[in-house]
């Protein structure tokens, strides 16, 4: 009862600057969930909000062994945290950046629908030829730390050119080449390889580096594969498999155009779009 009387007292006494405080600071809770939602550190970061919770609970029932162990947790569990989801608080940060700055979007659906064509060209004659080939386009992260560890080309998109780049035993053929805007602009780059254990074991550095780069950001990857002349692509941290010129054509539309309008949740667009036979195959 004297609990309830302290909550209706502090209710009563709160002002309108406490009640934004309050709302603004759920919301950016809220934002945090739903960014982590799904992923492996849902879990932990359950677990700290309950230790969090439990700590007054232990305080107020005067259990004082409980609550000394709570409070000596919370400060280890919070840096354990920090230490194992590093990368997933990376990429929520970077969520958080994307919205706020966009970057290379191509706005024009003329020069979007002749990038887009260049490129599928290219890799449908790829593929055709079993030439392996890795075409990163930058989105709204910016990969200029990408960029540099390769050459820089700065071309206008060109079916011809891209082919040309991915010929083997010349010397840009090796490493990822990205597109920003309507413009090769480097190639020889270095992707950072994946730590996901789940993919398949036939699937080499080529696959594994496509899916790094589509965990470190919203960029859209193309993978041509030597061996087989599957065309991949690695959007968000997924991997699908088996395209053709025309799906390929169509998934790329609509994610870009999506990016473009940014109507709702871009990731629930995507999982209905992509039909995925296997999640990470
Ligand atoms: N970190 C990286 N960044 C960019 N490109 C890379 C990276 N690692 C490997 N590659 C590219 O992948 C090539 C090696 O491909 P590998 O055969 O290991 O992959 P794969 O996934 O089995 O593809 P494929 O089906 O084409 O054989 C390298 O020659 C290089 O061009």
């Amino acid at each position: 009862m004297q609990a309830l009387n302290i909550i209706i007292k502090t209710i009563k006494d709160m002002s309108i600057i406490s009640l934004l405080d309050i709302i603004v600071v759920a919301y950016i809770f809220y934002k945090i969930y739903n960014l982590i939602k799904e992923t492996r550190a849902e879990q932990l970061l359950k677990g700290i909000i309950l230790i969090f919770l439990m700590i007054p609970v232990s305080s107020f029932l005067h259990l004082d062994m409980l609550n000394w162990i709570l409070n000596k947790t919370l400060p280890i569990g919070l840096l354990t945290f920090v230490v194992i989801f590093q990368p997933e608080i990376r990429r929520a940060l970077e969520h958080i950046g994307r919205s706020t700055f966009d970057k290379h979007i191509i706005e024009d659906d003329e020069t979007m629908d002749k990038v887009i064509t260049e490129v599928v060209t290219a890799v449908e004659n790829l593929s055709e030829s079993k030439t392996g080939a890795l075409i990163v386009i930058e989105q709204r992260t910016g990969l200029a730390e990408i960029i540099n560890t390769g050459t820089n080309i700065d071309a206008v998109v060109s079916s011809a050119l891209l082919e040309n780049i991915f010929v083997v035993n010349t010397p840009l053929h090796d490493g990822a080449t990205i597109i920003r805007n309507d413009r090769i602009v480097s190639s020889g780059c270095v992707l950072p390889l994946t730590n996901n254990n789940n993919i398949n074991k036939k699937l080499g550095t080529r696959h594994r580096a496509a899916i790094g780069i589509s965990e470190n950001s919203d960029a859209l990857t193309i993978i041509v594969s030597e061996e087989t002349g599957t065309i991949s692509l690695a959007v968000n941290g997924g991997l699908t498999r088996n395209y053709d010129k025309d799906k390929l054509k169509d998934i790329l539309i609509k994610i870009m155009q999506f990016r473009k309008k940014k109507k709702s949740s871009f990731k629930e667009k995507v999982k209905g779009w992509i039909k995925r036979e296997e999640k990470i195959s």
